[in-house]
């Protein structure tokens, strides 16, 4: 039999039909949709007389441009609330199961996912979200989607799809201490270029790989679209089954040993051949942070902030020029040299509970520096919950930070009052830094959440070891 990528092996047994040579129809096993970019899908839905087709195989979420404080804000602000209405109309309208604004299980779409035992090995999934690359931690092949194509799995439960091309990132040895997923995220960026990924599905391999948590293999996966790639893919192994078993557990679902047995299928063969191949030495890996304004735009604390006379290609150059301006930085500037006044540690991409334990073990005993406001959002409801339980809300709340009760995207896309002002400057554990993204005319510097909790107490970029 002809060895296969993981991804071959998802896609192959979801192709419901070829069409012609350059696409597939792929049935899809899970759709998750939240209010942006979804009404007028089921607008389309209504004009052609069509309906849901598997409400059963549908999710909803509200978490963009929710408030982080208190559900009555919602009220008073009309577009937004608007958008969450539409999604509630829409949800009840089609039979599609929603987690509200303050209900248990609500939160970011890409958080909740998982915890709810929505995403399993082999699977494929989509959502009206570029991050959705997330859920490959788990052997599902997982894509963002645009309006249009929400339509067409809500009508149809299967996608056209272009046949995406294979590269596996295989990290070798360990990560040094400190250094996450988030820098090696950071750093295979930087490596490939925000559009080095293009085309393809990327598989992450390798000992240190292995090595991370089912949370940090999440981060991961989540940032391989900053690459340009349409997703990020982890084979199965005991971390992906133990996280699994603990899933089906806390919600009281029971889970047969042959499925196990199915999803420990869900690897690359070891002959099979990729598209392309890149290697890493983990040990190489460093804590970094994004100085400018694209995720590949990125350096260690052993390094100075750029010059445009550093990059050789034109508009990498020009990119640079820009970049630098925009973030109000000297070349040769020292990280250490940068002050902060925002720290937002949450997102998709560090708003889970290891990262918040990772914050208040730093944090503890500590105190956020005067100058700096720091915004911890949990991810989703059952993070905050577990973060109440082991005491971290009140490990926050002693250092001075503002630990929110309602989980969102929040600050990371600076779609609700969480926004920051023009000229402020953050450290954020997100993962998109590009001119305005977290409010106008403010600066964001992406990096892990232990990096964030130490530059929220020193007030300039820092590193625990600094601390
Ligand atoms: C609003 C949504 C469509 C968008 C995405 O696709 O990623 C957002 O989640 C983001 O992170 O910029
Ligand atoms: S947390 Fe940020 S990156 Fe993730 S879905 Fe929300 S806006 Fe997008």
């Amino acid at each position: 039999m002809l060895a296969k990528t993981l991804f071959h092996k998802i896609w192959d047994s979801h192709c419901v039909k070829q069409i012609g040579d350059t696409e597939d129809l792929i049935y899809i096993d899970m759709h998750l949709l939240h209010e942006i970019n979804t009404p007028q899908a089921f607008d389309r839905l209504r004009e052609t007389n069509r309906t849901v087709r598997r409400p059963d195989l549908t999710i909803a979420t509200e978490d963009h441009n929710t408030p982080t404080r208190s559900v009555a804000t919602l009220e008073s602000d009309e577009v937004r609330r608007r958008q969450v209405d539409l999604l509630r109309r829409n949800c009840s309208e089609f039979d599609i199961p929603l987690f509200q604004l303050g209900e248990p299980g609500q939160g970011i779409t890409h958080v909740i996912a998982p915890e709810q035992g929505l995403v399993l090995p082999g699977t494929t999934l989509v959502c009206c979200d570029s991050h959705t690359t997330t859920h490959g931690a788990f052997a599902a092949l997982a894509f963002g989607i645009g309006t249009s194509q929400v339509e067409h799995v809500l009508a149809t439960q299967t996608l056209r799809f272009q046949k995406f091309k294979s590269m596996r990132v295989t990290v070798e040895n360990h990560l040094p201490e400190h250094v996450s997923s988030k820098d090696l995220a950071l750093s295979i960026i930087r490596h490939l270029g925000t559009g080095g990924g293009i085309g393809h599905v990327i598989e992450y391999a390798g000992s240190a790989i292995q090595s991370l948590s089912m949370e940090a293999r999440m981060t991961l996966c989540n940032m391989s679209v900053e690459a340009g790639a349409s997703a990020g893919i982890i084979g199965v192994d005991e971390t992906t089954i133990d996280y699994l078993r603990k899933v089906y557990k806390s919600n009281g679902q029971s889970l047969a040993e042959e499925e196990i047995d199915r999803w420990r299928t869900y690897v690359s063969d070891s002959d099979a051949i990729f598209d392309q191949e890149i290697v890493i030495d983990g040990a190489t890996i460093q804590e970094s942070v994004t100085w400018g304004t694209n995720p590949s735009q990125t350096i260690g604390f052993h390094e100075r902030i750029p010059s445009c006379a550093d990059y050789d290609d034109p508009s990498q150059k020009q990119a640079a020029k820009r970049a630098l301006e925009y973030m109000n930085l000297q070349p040769g500037q020292s990280l250490y040299d940068v002050s902060i006044n925002k720290v937002f540690v949450g997102s998709c991409t560090n708003g889970r509970i290891e990262d918040l334990r990772i914050v208040a073990g730093i944090l503890d005993g500590r105190s956020v520096h005067p100058d700096v406001h720091m915004v911890i959002v949990p991810g989703s409801t059952q993070v905050r919950d577990l973060a109440i339980r082991e005491g971290l809300d009140e490990v926050f709340q002693k250092a001075g930070a503002d630990f929110r009760h309602l989980p969102g995207c929040s600050m990371c896309c600076g779609l609700n009052e969480d926004s920051m002002r023009k000229g402020q400057r953050s450290v954020s554990t997100s993962n998109r830094n590009y001119e305005g993204r977290q409010g106008t005319e403010a600066m964001t510097h992406i990096a892990s959440p232990s990096i964030a909790a130490a530059s929220a107490i020193t007030g300039r970029i820092s590193r625990v070891s600094d601390l």
